[in-house]
Formats: structure tokens, sequence, C-alpha cells
């Protein structure tokens, strides 16, 4: 399998662009919270690493992944200087079919809403068959799903400034 052949957060530091400039979000779910919390504490050691400033990063918690989508359309509407929003969860395969309705739903919502407001909604979700997958790409053997969301984030955002 893919995941198996490299740390999925393996980036050549040189491709990412200079944060400094940009102006974003993280919003973050709180089901599954140790692993949403390592999510978000790669993003944002991320984006400070890449040269994002502090003051420049804004950060809200939803309860879970489907109200991700709400998130980032209040934050965009609310702050039209933002120039990437990422959204990070986790959803962890149950017993029903909720798990899919919720992945679904997130995924092209969070695609539309970046599309509305024609700004890089990052989806920084993991989508899993159990616990141990997520904490694998939270932080574990194949990287941390939290700092490619940042590095995509950045070089979104620049894209955006440079097009
Ligand atoms: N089971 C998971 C959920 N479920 C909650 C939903 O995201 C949502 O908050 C609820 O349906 C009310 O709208 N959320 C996750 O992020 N991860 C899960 O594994
Ligand atoms: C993804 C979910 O909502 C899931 O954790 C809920 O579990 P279940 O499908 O057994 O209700």
């Amino acid at each position: 399998m893919a995941t198996q052949l490299k740390n999925l957060s393996d980036f050549s530091h040189t491709t990412v662009p200079d944060g400094a400039a940009y102006k974003i979000a993280i919003a973050v779910a709180e089901w599954n919270a140790d692993v949403t919390g390592s999510l978000y504490k790669g993003a944002l050691e991320t984006l400070l690493k890449h040269g994002v400033k502090e003051e420049n990063i804004t950060s809200i918690a939803v309860p879970g992944s489907f109200e991700l989508t709400g998130a980032a359309e209040i934050l965009l509407k609310k702050h039209a200087d933002l120039d990437a929003v990422i959204c990070l969860g986790c959803v962890i395969q149950g017993d029903t079919k909720h798990f899919d309705f919720i992945c679904d739903a997130v995924a092209n919502g969070v695609t539309q809403v970046g599309i509305k407001y024609s700004k890089p909604v990052i989806f920084g979700v993991l989508t899993t068959n159990d616990l141990q997958q997520a904490l694998d790409r939270s932080g574990g053997k194949h990287g941390n799903k939290g700092d490619e969301a940042a590095i995509t984030a950045i070089k979104m955002a620049h894209l955006l400034a440079t097009a």
C-alpha cells in the first residue's frame, strides 16, 4: 500500500514558500480530541516554522468534523482578509453508515466553501477504519496530516497571491 512506502509528511523544505505575509485560520473538530489535538499541534508548529506570524493565525474548535464546513463558512464570511482555512478532524468508522455520511459531507462541504469564497480551504480530516490508523497519521509512523495541511495552506495561499 502506498502509505507503507513513505512518511506522508515528508516535504522538501526548500519548496515551501515563506508564510510571513499570510493570515491563516485553523478549524479543529473536538471528536477524537487526542487525535485532532495532535493534528492541530502539528499544523500550528508547521505554520510557525514556515514563517506565519502567530498573530496571523486564528484557531476555532467545533464539535465534530461535520461542523467543519460551517466553521469554514463562518471564518471566511467574517474575515475577508484570510488567505486560507485549514480544517482538521478525525472520523473513525463505527458500526453504521454514519461514517460515510460525515466523510462525504465534510469533503464536499469544505470544497464548496473554498469555491464560494475563492480561498483555499484545506481538507485535513483523517477518515480511518480504526483508531490506530488515525494515530499513525497524527504524529505516528505515517507522519502528521496536520503538518501536511499546514504546508498545503501556505502553498495555496502563495499560489493565490502570485498567480
Ligand atoms: N463519529 C464522529 C463524529 N460524529 C459527530 C459529527 O461530526 C457531528 O458533530 C454530529 O453528527 C452532529 O452534527 N465526528 C467526528 O469528527 N469524528 C467521528 O468519528
Ligand atoms: C463516524 C461516526 O459517527 C461513528 O463513530 C459513530 O459510530 P456508529 O456508526 O457505531 O454509530
